[in-house]
């Protein structure tokens, strides 16, 4: 009988057929709310305070460097030029050289610039509406939970103390995807993601868990982020979703509506920065975390400060999962948008690996180990962690 079988039916179970969904661009605030964990504020700044944020830090861009890391065995530069700034007075005891260093993937840098003047005051403003949005949010566990509620006061839940900001001049400038380090941000970080200049489309896509991957497809987000639009990546979306800024063929021109300030150059820089520019200055607001300052990171045997990435594969399922398991689906509950969409996996798991191959040659250590909250002394959490992690218990 076994030699009447049809060709592929030797004992196999075909493969079910899993839905695939084209991509779907997210234009309005409410549709980024129910199929990510993001959320979308257009208009964020006082119109003359985002153009004077724009030519400043457009003027302070021709500066800004690419990054250049080893990947295999060779050198790879970044397709875009990039800065880290500090906030004055908010980061006692952390040594934000070494976190500054790190943004430039190890690389030797000078101490790191301060925020200019614009980018203070737009912080300011930025970190209203994150706290704001962030109250409105359930927390993970694993959140920083160390700022103390003062009695008839509004808690402060996210403060920005560094900034990183990119420069992409022209469509063909892009960022890959990628989810950010959590090196200093730990666990389940909010980040706030300016962007001034031209238009540009930030694409957000889910990685699927492994034991998943039979069941279920990701889905391309593209949310188109204007002049003065603010993204927030809310906790979970680290863990959760990778994001880029892709090569676009075609963009438009951003006129800015005031002059630039008087004392940004000479008449020749004043008159290049007042044209139509095709550059979109991104800048993200972060709150690097007191417990993963700069000397609590541990060390490889090359010795070099090692990486934090949660494991985005394997994702633990410890806790139930939330609501949104359907944010591929257009219909996705919209209750989804306060809790935060794409948010099913309450407790993740993180490794340290070695870093040093991304500046030694391309040659690093192998080195790796689960993060230990509690072995490392990390916290205070939003969660009670003694109830909530323990990494050899999977
Ligand atoms: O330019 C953007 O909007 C994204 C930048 C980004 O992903 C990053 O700096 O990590
Ligand atoms: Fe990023």
């Amino acid at each position: 009988m076994a030699l009447l079988r049809p060709p592929n039916s030797a004992g196999e179970t075909p493969k079910p057929q899993i839905p695939q969904y084209p991509p779907l661009t997210l234009v309005a605030p409410e549709h980024v709310a129910r199929h990510t964990p993001c959320t979308l504020h257009n208009s964020i700044l006082p119109p003359e305070l985002a153009c004077r944020l724009f030519h400043t830090m457009l003027h302070l861009s021709r500066d800004w460097k690419r990054n250049k890391w080893w990947l295999f065995d060779r050198v790879v530069e970044s397709p875009h030029r990039t800065s880290f700034y500090i906030r004055r007075d908010v980061n006692e005891g952390n040594d934000m050289r070494e976190a500054a260093q790190y943004w430039y993937n190890g690389r030797q840098t000078d101490a790191p610039a301060q925020f200019p003047e614009p980018m203070e005051e737009a912080c300011r403003i930025i970190e209203r509406v994150v706290n704001e949005e962030m109250r409105k949010r359930e927390r993970f566990p694993l959140e920083w939970g160390g700022y103390p509620v003062k009695d008839g006061e509004e808690p402060v839940l996210w403060r920005a103390n560094v900034a990183a900001s990119n420069c992409y001049e022209g469509g063909k400038e892009s960022v890959g995807f990628h989810s950010d380090q959590l090196t200093y941000l730990g666990p389940y970080p909010t980040i706030a993601s300016l962007s001034l200049g031209v238009n540009r489309i930030f694409r957000l896509r889910e990685v699927i868990p492994t034991d998943e991957k039979e069941k279920r497809s990701a889905r391309t987000f593209n949310v188109p982020l204007r002049h003065n639009s603010l993204i927030i990546m809310h906790a979970s979306t680290q863990e959760v979703f990778k994001h880029c800024v892709p090569a676009q063929n075609t963009i438009d021109v951003f006129r800015p509506p005031y002059p630039p300030p008087q004392d940004l150059g000479d008449p020749e820089e004043l008159a290049k920065l007042s044209e139509a520019s095709n550059a979109r200055i991104n800048i993200t607001f972060r709150f690097y975390r007191p417990d993963f300052r700069a000397q609590t990171t541990p060390r490889c045997r090359c010795d070099v400060p090692c990486i934090l990435r949660p494991d985005m594969k394997n994702r633990y399922e410890d806790l139930p999962p939330s609501n949104s398991r359907d944010n591929n689906t257009e219909g996705a509950s919209s209750s989804s948008s306060a809790k935060g969409a794409g948010r099913r996996s309450m407790v993740a798991k993180y490794w340290w690996t070695c870093y040093a191959g991304a500046q030694n040659d391309g040659q690093g250590c192998g080195f790796w180990k689960v993060m230990d909250v509690t072995a490392e002394g990390r916290g205070p959490f939003v969660g009670d962690i003694a109830s909530m992690y323990t990494p050899s218990s999977k």
